[in-house]
């Protein structure tokens, strides 16, 4: 079987497209001009591309858009004063700090201190607690799986009753949210991992594979079923020395998925290629729900994506 290369990157745009012009129509109708304020703490080359990224998209989308940079040796007090000042700043509808944080730093608290109607990322308590629970709607949904779930329900549909789902890894971020939102859209969901008990046999099961496990190629065509539906959340940096040196003398490097994607390519009825796939999704549903958050701040209902 040839699979189908799912084109996150394109799915993306026109996504961000949509939030545009719903942004326009807010700020004709209200005059609410959407926010968000994006703080970063400390210099990792990755979060600072990420970063620099949803405040570039933010601004085209036609919001307010802040970034906050702290210095790596940022006390937790330090920035859970800079949360409680954007958490009152009337004028930010979404504000996320940027994850993975240096070790002086609790995450979890910091996540917490997020007021829940501005917590875009979808990842504290009240949020996790809503999606959990089949409150969707009043959600915000991590803007990973929530991207995730768009591309799987534009191949195989809205209802998945009836298809098995397998989530490969357990994070609060990606996992299990993923696997909420396949279950709130009918799946019969596994959660897998690394303990789970030959792996390739569970997610040979799987109508729909999520790898979510952050272990460059790990999923091999062994591991997929034929016609399966293949979503690869992960991005690894791996060493490419066929592409010799960088300036530094050390090999260049490529990205590469979860997901060993010729391989899986063989068995599967379609998969998302790193990069391109779900990555760019990402930083469009971060958008979708800072939109989402300017609306509910207006009084008015948001449009759906
Ligand atoms: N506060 C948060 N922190 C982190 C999140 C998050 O959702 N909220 N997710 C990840 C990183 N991330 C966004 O923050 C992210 C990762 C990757 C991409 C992306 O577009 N990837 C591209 C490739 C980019 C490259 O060349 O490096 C792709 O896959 O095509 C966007 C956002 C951890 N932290």
């Amino acid at each position: 079987m040839t699979a189908q290369t799912i084109d996150g990157k394109a799915r993306a745009a026109r996504i961000i497209d949509a939030v545009k012009r719903a942004a326009e129509a807010l700020r004709h109708e209200t005059g609410t001009e959407p926010g968000l304020a994006v703080v970063i703490v400390g210099e990792d080359p990755a979060s600072q591309v990420y970063v620099g990224s949803k405040a570039r998209t933010a601004k085209e989308c036609g919001f307010k858009s802040v970034k906050h940079v702290l210095g790596a040796d940022t006390t937790e007090a330090a920035l859970l004063g800079k949360i409680r000042e954007l958490n009152a700043d009337p004028t930010i509808h979404g504000l996320l700090v940027q994850l993975p944080l240096p070790g002086q730093i609790d995450e979890a608290k910091v996540i917490e201190a997020i007021a829940p109607d501005k917590d875009v990322d979808g990842f504290g308590l009240t949020n996790v607690g809503r999606l959990s629970t089949g409150a969707i709607d009043e959600a915000f949904v991590p803007c990973t799986p929530a991207g995730a779930m768009i591309l799987i329900r534009d191949v195989v549909g809205d209802d998945l009753s009836g298809k098995t789902a397998v989530v490969v890894g357990r994070s609060n971020i990606v996992g299990k949210p993923m696997a909420q939102l396949l279950l709130a859209a009918n799946a019969t969901v596994t959660i897998a991992h690394s303990r789970t008990k030959d792996l390739p046999a569970v997610c040979r099961g799987a109508d729909i594979l999520v790898a979510a496990v952050g272990r460059p190629e790990m999923i091999t065509g062994d591991y997929v079923k034929d016609g399966a539906v293949v979503i690869d959340v992960g991005i690894n940096r791996i060493a490419a020395p066929e592409k010799g040196l960088s300036d530094d003398g050390k090999p260049k490097t490529r990205l590469v998925g979860d997901v060993a994607f010729a391989s899986a390519a063989e068995k599967a009825a379609a998969v998302t290629p790193v990069p391109g796939g779900v990555g760019p999704m990402t930083i469009a549903m971060l958008m979708a729900n800072t939109l989402t958050a300017a609306y509910r701040a207006a009084g008015k209902t948001p449009p759906g994506f």
